[in-house]
């Protein structure tokens, strides 16, 4: 296991609010957490990431949801829903026909907006508060601005969103709308609106609260978290690999950086750290073509294309944080088709689990790697569920059996049924 993972824990340095400070990825610099808005390094423009003077142990953790590991996030609290606590399902006839010893499914579209980003607002909008912005902001696909809407409504602050024309489903855009949020539908992909947002956010215009903002990822954290947690009380193991859908690759750093901090603090075995494995549409992928060469940075696909519009990203802004999560976690990247995706979409929804496409991309991209050897069968895994089905009717509409029409009369709907 890399030595990543069991880097000694800093010393506090003196930007430190409470024990928590940022520090930049690229070049180390450290900034105090809250006496400006800062996304990104003043020095280098590298990432940035929140750091703890005391990583989390397991017995630092109580209540129920993303709050329980507050020990593990900058705040006690945050404005809530609340979130988190989603149900790791076992699905006994999908694990067997995959070939796994174990597969469950970690359903974060049981969220309060029906999306894992509820994890990340909870803690971003608090920091909204802290600092003391006005106007909320983000880019998205839909469940970003579905989930910041709401988030927003909730800490009673203003929310824009801008949205890729035409690509976003409509159980998505109709949410950000009665959460009252202000819609600008841009002619450009989500990669373009992210542009303008940062743009809008440099010019002091909005807070942005997409996952380049270091906070939303300490929200996010908290899937990895209980997700160790509930696997080792089944099992007494953590599991070998979680499979998880790749877009703007924030779920992808945020595990990583649970499972270093665990480690870190002593709660976790470097070598128990589960191998994360990230699937992208084959029309969207990066990140896979990044893992499949060796390369430090993802190339930007200015064309991207999927039904799963959700991860229809061609520019994984937190690629520097998540390239070295898969290859660090001796995890990989696969790409998977749509129709592949439509299939596992349906494989879910057979065992009672209703998810959105990109969601189901994770259970795709499973079946893939074990047909072609990488995941053996003696491995236990969790495919992480992204968004719930109802985001995204008209993917299910298409994926599902038409409703038939019969006459209103009990003879006719009889006859109808032997046919
Ligand atoms: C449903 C769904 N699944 C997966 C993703 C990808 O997650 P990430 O951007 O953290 O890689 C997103 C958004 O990006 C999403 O909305
Ligand atoms: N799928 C996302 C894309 C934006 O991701 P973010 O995590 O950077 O906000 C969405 O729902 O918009």
């Amino acid at each position: 296991m890399s030595l990543e993972l069991t880097a000694p824990i800093p010393e506090e340095p003196s930007v430190a609010d409470d024990g928590t400070w940022l520090e930049c990825i690229e070049c180390g610099e450290q900034f105090a957490p809250f006496d400006d808005v800062r996304y990104t390094c003043d020095d280098c423009d590298g990432l940035l990431e929140v750091r703890y003077a005391s990583p989390p142990t397991w017995d630092d953790f109580e209540g129920r949801g993303v709050w329980r590991y507050n020990a593990a996030l900058p705040f006690e609290e945050g404005v809530s829903l609340p979130e988190g606590a989603t149900p790791l399902h076992t699905v006994p006839r999908l694990e067997s026909d995959v070939g796994v010893e174990t597969l469950r499914i970690k359903h974060e579209g049981m969220n309060p907006t029906g999306s894992f980003k509820d994890r990340g607002m909870t803690v971003g909008v608090r920091v909204a508060k802290e600092l003391g912005v006005g106007r909320l902001a983000c880019a998205s696909t839909g469940n970003t601005s579905a989930a910041l809407a709401a988030y927003g409504a909730r800490g009673g602050m203003e929310t824009l969103v801008l949205l890729p024309a035409g690509k976003v489903a409509a159980g998505k855009i109709a949410q950000a709308a009665l959460h009252d949020a202000r819609i600008l539908e841009v002619d450009g992909n989500f990669d373009s609106c992210l542009d303008i947002v940062q743009d809008l956010a440099a010019r002091g215009e909005v807070y942005l609260l997409n996952s380049l903002n270091p906070f939303r990822l300490e929200g996010q954290k908290t899937i990895g978290l209980e997700i160790l947690e509930e696997f080792f009380d089944d099992y007494g193991t953590y599991p070998d690999r979680i499979v998880l859908p790749v877009g703007n690759a924030g779920n992808t750093s945020a595990l990583y950086k649970a499972f270093r901090e665990l480690v870190q603090s002593g709660a976790l075995d470097a070598e128990d750290v589960p191998k994360l494995t990230g699937v992208q549409a084959e029309g969207a992928a990066p990140m896979v073509e990044a893992i499949e060469n060796g390369w430090d940075e993802t190339r930007r696909w200015d064309d991207v294309e999927t039904r799963a519009t959700a991860i229809r990203i061609g520019n994984p802004v937190n690629a520097p944080k998540a390239l070295p999560g898969i290859r660090e976690t001796g995890g990989t990247a696969v790409a998977v088709s749509d129709e592949e995706i439509t299939e596992a979409q349906r494989d879910l929804a057979a065992e009672g689990v209703g998810v959105e496409p990109a969601s189901a991309a994770s259970v795709a991209g499973l079946r893939k790697l074990r047909e072609n050897g990488t995941v053996s069968e003696d491995e236990q895994v969790v495919c992480l569920t992204t968004g719930h089905l109802l985001k995204d009717p008209d993917a299910a509409f298409e994926a599902g059996d038409d409703p038939e029409p019969v006459p209103n009369d009990t003879d006719a709907v009889l006859e109808h049924l032997a046919e």
